[in-house]
C-alpha cells in the first residue's frame, strides 16, 4: 500500500492524484471526508448565509432603482438554498446524505445565478449580477467543503442550467462577461478545490497509516507481554510470571492476616513414560494435564502456573488448610479420572500425579520462600510414600509452626 523510495525518501500514496484511492480505502475516505465536511458546514452555512446577506444588500444599495425590486426578489431565493442546507446539516442523522443535498443545493444556486442576467437588460445591472455568480463559485469551490468531483458537477451542471433558462427564456447572456466570470471563476475554483483535495488525501493516508502502526505496535507489545509471562508448551502462567504474583499475594495476604496455600503438583514417573512413548507424547501429555489443572484456579488472585519441567505450582490466596486438603484429594483424582495410559509406572498403569501441600498466614519470620520450600518437602514425603497422592507440610514439633 505504502511505497517509499528510498533515494527520493518520497511517500507515493496510491491514487491521490487522480482523486481516488483503492476501493475500499476510498469507501473509508469518503465517509471521513463527508463526515468532516459537514461538521465544519454545521458552522459555516452561518457565516455562509451571513455573506450572502452583505451581498444582496450591497447589490441592493449599488443596483438601478428601477431594477431592484426584480432584482431582490429573484436573488433572495438563493438565501433559502443556504438556509435549507445549514439546517439539513444540523440534523445528524442526516450527516451521510451530505455530500447529496449539497451538491443538489450548489447546483440551484449555480443555475439561479447564472440564468438572472439573462433576464436583464440594465448593462450594469448584469454586470452586478455576474458578482453574484463569482460568490456562488467561490461558496461552492472553497467553503461547502464537497469533494472536488461533486463540486465540479454541481458547478458544471448549475451553470450549463442557467445558461440553457437565460438563452432559452431570456434575453440571452453576454457571453464575453460570462467567461471572464462564471468560466474563468470555476476554473480557478476546480484548481483550488482539487489541490485542497490531494491535501486533504495524503493527510487522511497518513493519518490512517499513523493509526495502523500504533495499533501494530500496541498488539506486538501486548503479545510479548503474554509471551513474556506464558509457558509456550502449555498456555499455564510460566515460572517468572508465578514468582511475581507469589510475591504480590504473599504481601497481600500478610497485610490482611489471611492464608496462602502453595500446592506443587510433580508428574509421577515422566522419566519413564518419556522413554516409553516418546518426547513428543510426553508433551501433549503435560498439555493435557495443564489443562486439567487449570481448570482449579477459579478465583481471582489462583494462579496455576508450569514451576519448571514436569512441575507445575499452584497459588491459592486466602485459602486455609482444610480448603487446600479438599483442593489438593480432588486434583488427584481429576488426574486419575484423565486416565492417560502409562504402561511404565510401576504403581499404575496410568499417568499420576503427586502433590506437596503448604498453607500458612504471613508473618514476619517466614519468607514467601519459607512456604515454598515447606511445599517441596510434602511432595518428596508424597513421593518417599509411593506417590499418586497428596499431603499437607506439618511442621516437625522442634521446629514449631511454619
Ligand atoms: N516431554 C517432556 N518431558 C519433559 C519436559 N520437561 C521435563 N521433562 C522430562 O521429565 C522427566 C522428569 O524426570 P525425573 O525428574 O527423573 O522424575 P520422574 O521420572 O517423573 O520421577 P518421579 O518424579 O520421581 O516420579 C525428565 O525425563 C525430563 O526430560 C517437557 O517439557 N517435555
Amino acid at each position: 500500500m505504502l511505497d517509499t523510495d528510498p533515494r527520493s525518501r518520497r511517500v507515493v500514496v496510491p491514487g491521490v492524484r487522480w482523486l481516488r484511492f483503492p476501493r475500499r480505502l476510498e469507501g473509508e475516505y469518503r465517509n471521513y471526508q463527508s463526515q468532516q465536511a459537514v461538521e465544519a458546514f454545521r458552522v459555516n452555512a452561518f457565516y455562509i448565509l451571513l455573506l450572502y446577506m452583505l451581498l444582496i444588500t450591497g447589490i441592493y444599495a449599488l443596483a438601478p432603482e428601477q431594477i431592484r425590486g426584480w432584482w431582490l426578489s429573484a436573488y433572495i431565493w438563493e438565501g433559502p438554498i443556504v438556509l435549507v442546507a445549514g439546517l439539513l446539516a444540523q440534523i445528524r442523522v442526516l450527516d451521510r446524505y451530505f455530500p447529496y443535498y449539497a451538491g443538489v443545493g450548489c447546483f440551484l444556486a449555480v443555475a439561479l445565478a447564472v440564468a438572472i442576467p439573462g433576464f436583464m437588460s440594465d448593462p450594469r445591472a448584469i454586470l452586478l449580477a455576474h458578482v453574484s455568480i463569482i460568490y456562488a463559485l467561490v461558496i461552492i469551490y472553497a467553503m461547502v467543503g464537497l469533494r472536488f468531483t461533486v463540486a465540479m458537477i454541481a458547478g458544471w451542471t448549475g451553470g450549463l442550467v442557467g445558461v440553457l433558462i437565460a438563452e432559452g427564456l431570456g434575453q440571452g447572456l453576454d457571453w464575453q462577461v460570462l467567461h471572464g466570470t462564471y468560466t474563468g471563476i470555476s476554473l480557478v475554483g476546480m484548481f483550488l478545490c482539487y489541490s485542497a483535495e490531494v491535501r486533504d488525501r495524503l493527510l487522511f493516508f497518513n493519518q490512517r497509516q499513523l493509526r495502523r502502526q500504533q495499533r501494530h505496535s500496541q498488539a506486538l507489545a501486548e503479545r510479548l507481554h503474554r509471551l513474556s509471562r506464558e509457558d509456550s508448551l502449555t498456555g499455564l502462567a510460566n515460572r517468572r510470571f508465578f514468582d511475581e504474583a507469589f510475591d504480590r499475594e504473599w504481601r497481600r495476604c500478610k497485610r490482611s492476616q489471611q492464608p496462602l496455600t502453595v500446592m506443587l503438583v510433580d508428574v509421577d514417573r515422566f522419566k519413564a513414560y518419556n522413554d516409553g512413548y516418546g518426547h513428543l507424547q510426553g508433551d501433549s501429555c503435560l498439555q493435557k494435564l495443564a489443562a486439567e489443572l487449570h481448570r482449579y484456579s477459579r478465583r481471582a488472585g489462583d494462579l496455576v502456573a508450569r514451576f519448571g519441567g514436569e512441575e507445575f505450582a499452584l497459588l491459592y490466596p486466602e485459602t486455609d488448610e482444610l480448603e487446600a486438603q479438599q483442593l489438593a484429594s480432588r486434583l488427584c483424582r481429576s488426574v486419575r479420572s484423565l486416565a492417560i495410559p502409562h504402561a511404565d509406572s510401576p504403581e499404575m498403569n496410568e499417568v499420576t500425579v503427586s502433590v506437596g501441600v503448604a498453607t500458612m498466614i504471613p508473618n514476619q519470620r517466614h519468607s514467601a520462600g519459607d512456604l515454598l520450600e515447606a511445599a517441596d518437602q510434602a511432595l518428596y514425603l508424597v513421593k518417599q510414600g509411593g506417590r499418586d497422592n497428596w499431603r499437607l507440610y506439618e511442621a516437625p514439633p522442634a521446629a514449631g509452626q511454619l
